[in-house]
């Protein structure tokens, strides 16, 4: 497992370490968007976390992924590797059985697995979404039976919101959990889960009180283990991109669910949700910008070396100033993603901001997608082209984690409310 140096109390104000002798540059100035040792919200001790999540994806996922596509899923194994490395939860504390890091060092394993261009392990959603769900509302006994497992990859995580009839509308819910007793009789079904086929503990949104004044105040989260008897996990759901990710549908019948598995109090599940959903959509907004620097390069190199009528197409003035705006459009959004990851980091990031994000950086993903196949040319249309793959892995961005319309809504929300 990679050993921190007890660097985190410093990286908490992202102040450059003391080992940073020279000012770092920004993307903009290095010789590639992919380069180690940029961007003044990081430090050398990043660097060299970053340098060893690096080398585990390019040794442990990019050789095996197209096997993983085929599967629909990623291994166990990789999953446990994952967590021997220290690259599971390593935002969430110590003393709770993380890794004890700060959210920088989750950033580094989200943009990491997008510059190898791998969609199929579900790390991000387990650590940085389910994770600290568990480790902020759960009780001490939920803490210490999930959170140590779930860092040693050996329990997989999921959250179950939305539905077949509510996506976007999660106040519109159906799966609901009735007491009987002290404990829980839980019904309903779930949609589009990711790591849901893989997954070995879920948590489930159900309605608790269809009384409630709103449906907002009757809405409760449930830790629900895989093995628990009437629950059943559907297919893997075929998808257009994420191939190698397993996105499932899961159904809970007369699920007996005892009173230790309300996560947090009774009817707070929605308050919950809303307080953990802006990091959720910074992570969708930061490897939505990694991605675009990675496809940048990607182009900048395959330009390089295409020849078209007698000398490569990189001379062209066309595409020249087609890299000039991709490049320009990608290190603006560094930019903001950085100085959103930088609010978070201090606690600062507040809902509004985190949706500009994940809007504006997945929208920019699918344009510099769509400029990245065209000037591949054929070549960017066959499958064997990461450009290809990188396509069709962005189109779901800027529908999951909350639509880009909803995204629109929240923003505007914020804009027009009486101060
Ligand atoms: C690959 C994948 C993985 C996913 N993983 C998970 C997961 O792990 N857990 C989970 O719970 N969910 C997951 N989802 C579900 C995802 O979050 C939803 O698909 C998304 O929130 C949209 O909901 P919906 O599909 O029901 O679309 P709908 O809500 O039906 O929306 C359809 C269209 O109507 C628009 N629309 C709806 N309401 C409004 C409005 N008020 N104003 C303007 N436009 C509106 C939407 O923007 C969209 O364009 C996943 C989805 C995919 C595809």
């Amino acid at each position: 497992m990679f050993v921190f140096p007890s660097l985190f109390s410093r990286c908490q104000h992202s102040q450059p370490s003391s080992q940073d002798e020279r000012p770092r540059i920004e993307t903009s100035q290095a010789k590639s968007l992919l380069d180690i040792g940029t961007r003044r919200i990081f430090n050398a001790d990043h660097d060299i976390f970053r340098e060893s999540v690096r080398k585990f994806f390019q040794q442990e996922v990019a050789p095996y992924h197209a096997e993983w596509e085929k599967a629909g899923q990623v291994s166990r194994e990789l999953w446990e590797k994952a967590g021997q490395q220290g690259l599971l939860g390593p935002n969430i504390p110590e003393e709770h059985g993380g890794i004890g890091g700060d959210i920088l060092s989750s950033a580094i394993v989200w943009e990491e697995q997008m510059y190898v261009n791998c969609t199929g392990p579900g790390f991000s959603l387990h650590s940085d979404i389910v994770m600290p769900y568990i480790s902020r509302y759960g009780s001490k006994s939920q803490i210490e039976k999930y959170i140590p497992q779930m860092a040693a990859g050996k329990c997989i995580g999921a959250i179950a919101m939305t539905e077949p009839g509510a996506g976007s509308d999660l106040q519109g819910v159906r799966t609901n959990a009735k007491k009987d007793g002290s404990d829980w009789i839980l019904n309903g079904s779930k949609v589009f889960i990711t790591n849901g086929w893989m997954s070995d503990v879920v948590i489930v949104v159900a309605v608790t009180n269809r009384e409630a004044r709103t449906p907002a105040h009757g809405i409760s989260l449930f830790l629900v283990d895989n093995g628990t008897k009437g629950f059943v996990k559907g297919r893997k759901l075929e998808k257009i991109g994420l191939k190698a990710q397993d996105t499932a549908e899961l159904f809970f019948e007369d699920v007996r669910l005892p009173a230790d598995a309300l996560l947090g109090e009774e009817n707070r599940g929605f308050y919950y949700l809303m307080a953990e959903l802006p990091q959720e959509r910074l992570l969708i907004a930061d490897m939505a910008l990694a991605s675009c620097e990675f496809m940048f390069e990607e182009t900048r190199n395959y330009v390089k070396q295409r020849k078209a009528f007698g000398k490569t197409i990189a001379h062209l003035q066309t595409v020249q100033h087609k890299l000039a705006e991709m490049k320009t459009q990608i290190c603006v959004g560094r930019t903001f993603l950085d100085n959103c990851l930088q609010l978070h980091a201090q606690k600062c990031l507040d809902s509004a901001t985190a949706s500009m994000a994940k809007y504006w950086a997945s929208d920019l993903q699918n344009t510099v997608a769509n400029q990245g196949v065209q000037l591949h040319g054929g070549w960017g249309y066959m499958w064997e082209y990461p450009i290809a793959k990188a396509y069709v892995d962005s189109r779901v961005q800027p529908i999951y984690g909350g639509t880009n319309e909803i995204m629109k809504e929240l923003i505007a929300r914020d804009i027009v409310k009486d101060k």
